[in-house]
């Protein structure tokens, strides 16, 4: 059976966008959509390739994200994801800025800030200090939900993590089900870069949620009042994140949608 899909990224992290209005065109008896679908079409040479799916469900009068991992997993919350979900919502199906998006992770609502996308990503829980390790050396990292579990270690250069092929060793205790970990180096005031590995998805040229999570380290570790904004540089582009008064997060970033057909995989 062949099905529309559509390909899109927010700062080259990016998504096969799945059309499924009923939940009947990709879910199973349950609603739920296969994990061995997911991977087929996240697969860079022979599926679509994507760093995640995300399937466009009607719930009651508004959208329900359902995110997948490129390994089929389920997450709570993908920060770059919303915004694309919010871009496509608003040029296929017609719905207005702002946008409130159900997410396993609550309702986050999307408006637009100029040609970019601004996602409020709600309240960061911070948890606490653990550690991660690569290849035999380990760095304190500080524990931060933005509904999906990050680690955000402070390193010297970019590079010291090495090609990060495999997930950097954590606490299971700490993060049962696995954690997307963020190195984060400073490159001025309120101004950071950051690598990713992404749990279910490998590393990725950006994270939303993992930037969050680095601002709100950062902010921590520099005694920020709230209201401040760091600029996170990723490498696939920048994204600015605000950690409000009222203790919210902001997110703003690009959100692109590059091309649709039909597929059968
Ligand atoms: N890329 C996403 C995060 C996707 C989910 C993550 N890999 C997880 O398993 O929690 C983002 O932009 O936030």
């Amino acid at each position: 059976m062949s099905y529309p899909f559509l390909k899109g990224h927010g700062t080259e992290n990016d998504f096969v966008v799945l059309p499924d209005a009923d939940g009947t065109v990709h879910g199973d008896a349950d609603g739920e959509m296969s994990a061995d679908r997911v991977r087929a079409l996240c697969d860079r040479r022979a599926g679509i390739g994507g760093d995640g799916v995300l399937r466009a469900v009607r719930r009651g009068d508004g959208w329900f994200m359902d995110y997948r991992n490129a390994d089929g997993s389920v997450s709570e919350m993908c920060g770059n994801g919303v915004r694309v979900f919010a871009r496509y919502l608003h040029e296929r199906e017609g719905e207005a800025f702002p946008m409130p998006i159900q997410t396993r992770a609550g309702v986050k609502v999307v408006d637009r800030s100029g040609d970019e996308l601004t996602a409020d990503m709600g309240t960061p829980e911070v948890l606490g200090e653990t550690s991660v390790s690569v290849m035999g050396r380990t760095w304190p990292a500080q524990h931060v939900s933005m509904g999906n579990p990050h680690a955000v270690a402070f390193v010297d250069d970019l590079a010291e993590a090495g090609p990060l092929l495999e997930a950097p060793e954590h606490d299971d205790a700490v993060f049962p089900d696995g954690v997307n970990v963020e190195f984060v180096v400073r490159r001025g005031a309120r101004h950071v870069s950051m690598r990713v590995h992404e749990r279910g998805s490998g590393e990725t040229r950006s994270c939303g949620t993992g930037a969050c999570a680095v601002a709100v380290a950062t902010a921590l570790a520099d005694d920020a009042p709230r209201g401040t904004t760091y600029r996170v540089d990723v490498p696939g582009g920048t994204l600015h994140v605000e950690w409000t008064e009222d203790d919210r997060i902001l997110m703003t970033g690009p959100a692109v949608l590059v091309a649709e057909g039909t597929t059968d995989l």
